[in-house]
C-alpha cells in the first residue's frame, strides 16, 4: 500500500503559554511506497513521532491535511484495519507467556475458526524457544520482536513503528531493522521513526524522510542523501555518517529553511541515480528468509491486488528461490507469505470477532492474569485481614455499649474510609500504564472498548467481593454487632458498593488523566467527599441548598449513613447502659439526632449503586474520548 500525505499540519495548544497554538508539523508532504523500508529521522523535538502518529491515525486531534492510500483519499476505519502501530514502549500483557499472548492475539484478531500461523511467526522471529517465557521476562530486543509478532498474526500490510531501535544495543537494533526490511520485501509498507541511526543502520533503510522544526528537509532514497546535501551546498565530509551530518546541519535555522525550500517541504522525492534495487537484485535470494505461511481463503470474490512494480519483482525472486512458478496464482497456491495482499473489498470495517467473543476472550485473559498474580492476591488478603483485625480490636465488643455513641460513628466512618482508600489507590497507580497498552491494542483493532470495559469490571469482582466480605465478617463479629441475616447482608453490601464506587472513581482518574503522583491523588479525592459527609452530620438541620446538592454526590456520606442504619436499624433493641444516663442507648435517638431516621438502608445502597454507575460511565466516556483524539 502506498501512503501519501499532503499539506499535513499538526497543531497543539500549549497550556503553559496560555493556550497559544503551536504548529508541530508545518504543512509537510511525503509519500511512502510499499516494499520499502522508510525511516523518519530528525533532531529531538523535530516532530518525528507527531508525523508518525498523524499518518497512522494514532493521533487525530489537531491534525489537518490530506491522507491518501494508493492515490485515493483514505477511509480511516478501513485503514486502521489494514495497518498496525507499534509503540516505542513495548507494552505487553503481563503474566502471560509469549505463546499465550500470541494465542490471545490470534483469537481476538482473526475470525472464529481461523488459525494463525503463530508457530511460523515465532520461529521466524526467533521467539519459538522463548514461547513459554513470561512476556515481562523477555529482553528488550525480544519484547520488540514480540510486539511485531503479535501484529503479524493477522498480517497487516502497513506497519508503523515508533523508535523500534530505542533502548537496544547496535547489534540487536540492526537485527530488528533487518527484520523490518524482510517484512518490506514481502510487499509491506513499513515506516518507523529513528532518532539518529549509525551509518550501518541507516544503510538498511530504503528511504529516509528527514524532519527539522516540523518541516521536511529531505525525502528520498537513502543513497541519494549525500548527493542532495552536496547539491545544497552542505557537503558531507568523507567517513562522516550522513545521518549525523544532516542533524548537525539543522542547528542553523537558515539551513532548515534552505533545505526545506529545496525539497518543497516534501513535495519532491529524491530518487537515487542508480536504481540498483529495481534493475538488478541487490541482495541474494537467500537473504529473504522470512517465510510465514498464512492460510488462504479459497472462494474470495472481488479481490484486489495491492502491489507495485518493485514488489512484483521481489515476488519473482522469492518464487524462484522456492522452486515454484512466479505467477501470482501459484504464489497463492503455495500459501506464500503474500496471501495478505488479497484484500476482500467487500469485507466490513468492523472487528473480526463479535463483542460477545471479545468479552469472553478478554475475561479469560484477565482472570488468568489475576490468579497468576499470586503476590497481589496474597498482599490484598493480608491487607484486608490485618485491617479487619485492627478495626475489630479498636472497637472490640463495643456494639452493645450505649455509652460509646461517638465510637460507633467513628467505626462506621472508619469502615467506609477503609473501602474508599483501599480501592481508589490501585487503579490510580496502575491504570495510566494499563491505558497505554489498551490504547495500542484498541487502536490496532484487537477489540472494542465496550467488551474490554465490561470484562475489566466483571473480572475483578470475585476476588474483590470475597476479600471485602472477609473484612466485613471480621469487623462485624469482633465488634459484636447483633447478628441478623439481613443486617449482615446489608453490612457486606454497603462495604462492597463503597469499594466499587471508589474503584470506579480511581479508574476514572487513572484513565483520563495521566497521573504522575498517584499516591497523592487518593487522599486529595477522598478528602472533599469525607468533608461533605462530616459537614452533613454536623449541620444536619441547616444545610444550605447548594451544599445539600453537593452532599448528595458524596458516596462516603451515603456509605456512612448506610453503615449506621445497618448497625442501628433493623429493629435494634436498646443498647446496654453502664452509666447513670445514656442518651443514645436507644438507637432511634441516635438516628433521629443524625436526621436519618426516615432513611432506608436499601435506598442508600441503591443510591450508591447509581453513583457507582455514574463514575464508571464517566470513566468509560473518558477512555473513549482519550482514545479518539
Ligand atoms: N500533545 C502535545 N502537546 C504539546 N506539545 C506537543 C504535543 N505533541 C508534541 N508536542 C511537541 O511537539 C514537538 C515534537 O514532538 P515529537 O514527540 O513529535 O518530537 P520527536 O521528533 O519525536 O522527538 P524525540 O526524538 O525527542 O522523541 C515537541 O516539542 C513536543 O513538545
Amino acid at each position: 500500500m502506498d501512503l501519501e500525505f499532503r499539506n499535513l499540519t499538526y497543531t497543539v495548544h500549549s497550556r503553559l503559554s496560555k493556550g497559544k497554538r503551536r504548529e508541530v508539523l508545518k504543512g509537510v508532504h511525503g509519500r511512502f511506497q510499499s516494499g520499502r523500508l522508510v525511516a523518519i529521522m530528525g533532531p529531538s523535538g523535530a516532530g518525528k513521532s507527531s508525523l508518525l502518529n498523524a499518518i497512522s491515525g494514532y493521533r487525530s486531534a489537531g491534525v489537518s491535511g490530506e491522507l491518501l492510500v494508493n492515490g485515493q483519499p483514505r477511509n480511516e476505519h478501513e485503514f486502521q484495519r489494514l495497518s498496525c502501530y507499534i509503540t516505542q514502549e513495548d507494552l505487553h500483557q503481563p503474566l502471560l507467556t509469549v505463546r499465550e499472548a500470541m494465542d490471545m492475539a490470534a483469537k481476538l484478531k482473526l475470525p472464529k475458526g481461523e488459525k494463525a500461523p503463530s508457530e511460523d511467526i515465532l520461529q521466524e522471529l526467533g521467539l519459538l524457544e522463548h514461547q513459554h517465557t513470561k512476556t515481562d521476562q523477555l529482553s528488550g530486543g525480544q519484547k520488540k520482536r514480540l510486539s511485531i509478532a503479535l501484529e503479524l498474526v493477522n498480517n497487516p500490510p502497513v506497519f508503523f513503528l515508533d523508535e523500534p531501535s530505542s533502548g537496544l544495543d547496535t547489534v540487536t537494533a540492526a537485527q530488528c531493522v533487518k527484520l523490518l526490511r524482510q517484512l518490506t520485501r514481502q510487499g509491506r509498507t513499513v515506516v518507523c521513526t529513528i532518532h539518529q541511526p549509525a551509518a550501518s543502520l541507516l544503510e538498511l533503510f530504503d528511504q529516509v524522510y528527514v524532519l527539522a522544526d516540523g518541516r521536511c528537509i529531505y525525502q528520498g532514497d537513502t543513497a541519494e542523501l549525500v548527493d542532495y546535501l552536496r547539491d545544497a551546498g552542505l557537503p558531507c565530509p568523507r567517513h562522516h555518517n550522513p545521518a549525523d551530518f544532516i542533524i548537525e546541519m539543522t542547528e542553523a535555522p537558515e539551513n532548515i529553511a534552505a533545505l526545506s525550500e529545496k525539497i518543497l517541504n516534501g513535495k519532491i522525492y529524491k530518487t537515487a541515480k542508480k536504481l540498483q534495487e529495481i534493475e538488478a537484485p541487490s541482495e541474494p535470494t537467500k537473504n529473504m528468509e522470512l517465510k510465514i505461511c498464512y492460510p488462504i481463503e479459497e472462494d474470495v470474490e472481488n479481490q484486489i491486488m495491492l502491489t507495485n512494480e518493485k514488489c512484483t519483482y521481489k515476488v519473482a525472486q522469492y518464487a524462484e528461490g522456492s522452486g515454484s512458478s512466479s505467477s501470482l496464482s501459484s504464489q497463492s497456491e503455495m500459501n506464500s507469505s503474500l496471501a495478505w495482499m488479497r484484500v476482500k473489498s467487500s469485507e466490513s470495517c468492523g472487528y473480526p470477532t463479535t463483542y460477545c467473543q471479545q468479552f469472553s476472550i478478554l475475561l479469560c485473559r484477565m482472570i488468568k492474569q489475576i490468579f497468576r498474580n499470586k503476590q497481589g492476591i496474597y498482599i490484598q488478603t493480608v491487607h484486608h485481614v490485618m485491617c479487619g483485625l485492627l478495626m475489630g480490636l479498636c472497637f472490640f465488643n463495643m456494639a452493645n455499649d450505649g455509652t460509646q455513641m461517638f465510637n460507633h460513628l467513628k467505626m462506621c466512618v472508619g469502615i467506609v474510609l477503609f473501602f474508599a482508600y483501599t480501592q481508589i489507590m490501585a487503579p490510580v497507580l496502575v491504570y495510566p500504564q494499563e491505558v497505554k497498552l489498551v490504547k495500542k491494542e484498541h487502536f490496532n483493532r484487537w477489540y472494542s472498548l465496550t467488551p474490554y470495559y465490561a470484562a475489566l469490571t466483571v473480572s475483578k469482582l470475585p476476588v474483590q467481593v470475597t476479600l471485602n466480605c472477609v473484612f466485613c465478617a471480621i469487623v462485624f463479629f469482633m465488634v459484636g454487632v447483633p447478628f441478623k441475616v439481613n443486617r449482615f447482608v446489608a453490612f457486606c453490601l454497603t462495604g462492597n458498593v463503597v469499594s466499587l464506587a471508589s474503584e470506579g472513581m480511581g479508574m476514572m482518574i487513572g484513565s483520563v488523566f495521566n497521573v504522575r503522583n498517584g499516591c497523592a491523588v487518593g487522599p486529595c479525592v477522598i478528602a472533599p467527599f469525607l468533608g461533605l459527609a462530616i459537614y452533613g452530620f454536623d449541620f444536619a438541620h441547616r444545610i444550605p441548598l447548594l451544599m445539600n446538592i453537593l452532599m448528595k454526590t458524596s458516596f462516603i456520606r451515603c456509605g456512612v449513613v448506610a453503615m449506621v442504619l445497618t448497625i442501628f436499624g433493623f429493629n435494634r433493641t436498646p443498647l446496654e447502659c453502664s452509666d447513670i444516663y445514656c442518651h443514645f442507648a436507644n438507637p432511634d435517638v441516635l438516628l433521629k439526632y443524625l436526621d436519618i431516621e426516615r432513611s432506608s438502608v436499601w435506598i442508600e445502597i441503591m443510591y450508591m449503586l447509581g453513583l457507582m454507575l455514574v463514575y464508571r460511565s464517566l470513566c468509560f466516556i473518558g477512555l473513549k474520548w482519550r482514545f479518539s483524539t
